[in-house]
């Protein structure tokens, strides 16, 4: 019964473990382990819903036994007899409360694991495609899944045996009052079904609006500064309204739908109590039955009524749920990365080979790159140019790893780097992206987290050579400060400086730095490219940047030349012809600090 009710995704026997989709199984998978406390609730309901036929024999035998003959012990007993089975009830009932619980929490620390999990293994092209306020929904999903073992609706679903007994106990006690009770249920049974067909329907357009308007509230919570420096609050509340107005038009019509049909179901109550009296009254006359079974007959048929009504209430509850459930299979099947190679390599010299590649972002897009060739160190500081949407931070990614060529190969010495992990690769090759997020939390313990072992002589060591390690030691906490959520508190250049400090941590055999140089003074410039050149002696460097001051110190140019094809020399030939100059900028500037403390 309740594998009937549940969503289909839920219920589900997992199949065999899939090594391409290791988590496609996650829901099925958490109702296995969950099950056994749904059946052991679904068991102690039984008794329940005998107790809950209790108080009305109770009525039945104070009408028929204690107040005909003024039987007052009778009454006294009967009175003890229920206090003590509704005790029981009471137990049995917190005993049910708990099991459920327990099974919610755990679906709900499966699904999310599995979630988390899967999000964490996904290629980087894959992550990009969804946006950030879709992934938060999927999380909001867990819980509506969650909500169909914990709520009311599972209550409902246990409860319905309760139905039956009623059912029994008004065909022993008060047989003429039945087929009035039997058209209801069927009626009220049959709007229960009507109403769940009513609820899908509409809910597959509020929930996009819903959607949509999720959307557009994240990235306005996301773009604030932006708004506000750009004075855009007019036209951005202009576009959140009409996304508003549209979900609250679709959201107002489902739910009066709803309401309406709730109310319906309180006034079809209404009248049922009333033909079940006059039914029974008219039994009563004819000596069919006793007044005591007219009194009990209209709590019993409210029992028997009650699990259905319940289960028409909370229809929306699981329309909602599985929804969720659905998204969340689609999403947990999806292929993750690949899994660990398994393979024990030496630390690699940082020689990166590009064999043939070529790189297109979707089906029918042009190529960013086609049959390309490049060597690239080991060791120097190489160095990508190109205007803007040539395609520099498309190859950065590639000799990351972070992509995957859609033909040819990069290769770290001689390996294939489509062959590993990126929990593998990134030991080896560390990547400082164009945009940094800082996390929140005491400056010292997010850089660790980047290097877990090190000590804070190396992590002093890493910050000073980045730059970082002055301004950390102006703060009034220094190491320990607390910074709010994207770094907030700390500058764009200082943030910057402590993302270059975790790239420095780790230590990799291949850098590969996204336009280092953002958003930093112009000393600040000049100790970078003095620590990246230091850096650049014993591993492979490899910087995006438009400064011509880090161009002028690299080893090796490449131009992206934006048809596909990089081209590439030294600076002394390359700087005059891409940037207008006569020849490079010095290589060593005054003001350069000491290359000490660069990690070995
Ligand atoms: N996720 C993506 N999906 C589709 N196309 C993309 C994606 N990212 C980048 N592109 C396109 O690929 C091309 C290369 O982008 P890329 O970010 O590599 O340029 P870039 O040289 O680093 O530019 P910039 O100097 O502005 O940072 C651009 O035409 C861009 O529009």
């Amino acid at each position: 019964m309740i594998k009937l009710l549940l969503p289909r995704q839920l219920v589900n026997r997992p199949s065999a473990p899939d090594e391409q989709r290791p988590f496609a199984q996650a829901l099925p998978q958490a109702f296995e382990r969950a099950y056994p406390l749904l059946r052991r609730a679904a068991m102690g309901s039984l008794p329940i819903s005998l107790f809950g036929l209790l108080p009305s024999i109770f009525v039945l035998q104070v009408y028929d036994r204690v107040i005909s003959r003024s039987a007052t012990a009778t009454l006294v007993a009967l009175v003890a007899g229920i206090f003590c089975f509704l005790g029981v009830e009471y137990f049995l009932r917190a005993r049910r409360s708990r099991a459920l619980r327990n099974a919610g929490a755990t679906i709900d620390h499966q699904v999310s694991g599995a979630l988390l999990a899967s999000l964490m293994r996904r290629p980087l092209r894959v992550l990009e495609a969804r946006p950030t306020s879709a992934w938060l929904m999927l999380f909001r999903d867990v819980s509506a899944v969650r909500g169909t073992v914990t709520g009311g609706l599972m209550s409902a679903i246990f409860d319905l045996p309760m139905a039956l007994f009623a059912l029994i106990v008004i065909g022993i006690v008060a047989w003429p009052v039945l087929p009035v009770v039997l058209v209801f249920l069927g009626l009220m049974a049959f709007l229960a079904w009507w109403w769940a067909d009513e609820v899908r329907a509409g809910r597959v357009e509020e929930t996009a609006r819903a959607r949509d308007l999720d959307r557009i509230a994240s990235e306005i919570c996301r773009a604030r500064e932006t708004i506000k420096t750009l004075g855009q609050d007019a036209p951005v509340t202009e576009l959140w309204r009409r996304s508003y107005d549209d979900w609250l038009t679709e959201s107002f019509r489902k739910n009066g739908e709803l309401e309406n049909a709730r109310e319906a179901s309180t006034v079809l109550l209404t009248v049922f109590s009333v033909l079940a009296v006059t039914a029974g009254a008219l039994a009563v006359t004819d000596q069919l039955m006793t007044v005591g079974s007219l009194m009990a007959v209209n709590m019993l048929a409210i029992k028997a009524l009650s699990p259905v009504a319940g289960l028409a209430t909370n229809w929306r509850l699981l329309a909602r749920a599985s929804e969720a459930a659905q998204r969340l299979e689609t999403v947990l099947s999806e292929p993750v990365e690949r899994a660990d190679s398994g393979l024990n390599l030496p630390k690699p010299t940082g020689r990166l080979l590009l064999a043939d590649v070529s790189f297109t972002f979707h089906e029918n897009a042009r190529p960013v790159f086609e049959g390309l060739n490049l060597q690239i160190g080991p060791t120097g500081l190489h160095v990508i140019v190109g205007r803007n949407g040539a395609g520099k931070s498309t190859l950065a990614k590639l000799l990351s790893g972070l992509y995957t060529p859609t033909k040819g190969q990069v290769r770290l010495d001689e390996y294939d780097l489509a062959q590993f992990s990126r929990g593998e690769l990134a030991p080896w090759v560390s990547t400082l992206s164009q945009e940094v997020y800082w996390f929140s939390g005491p400056l010292i313990d997010t850089l660790r987290r980047t290097a877990p072992g090190q000590t804070d002589e190396q992590i002093f060591a890493a910050c000073r050579l980045s730059g970082a390690h002055e301004f950390i030691a102006r703060l009034p906490d220094g190491y320990h400060t607390e910074v709010g959520e994207g770094g907030a508190g700390l500058s764009v250049g200082e943030r910057r400086k402590l993302a270059l400090a975790q790239l420095f941590l780790r230590q990799p055999a291949v850098l590969v730095l996204d336009e280092p140089s953002n958003d930093l003074d112009f000393a600040s410039e000049a100790a970078l490219i003095a620590a990246l050149s230091a850096v650049a002696r014993q591993r492979t460097v490899i910087v995006v940047t438009h400064s011509l001051r880090l161009v002028s110190a690299a080893t090796q140019i490449y131009h992206v030349r934006g048809d596909g094809q990089v081209e590439q020399g030294p600076p002394a030939a390359m700087v005059p012809r891409l940037f207008g100059v006569q020849r490079p900028l010095p290589a060593a500037l005054p003001d350069m600090p000491s290359q000490a403390g660069v990690p070995a």
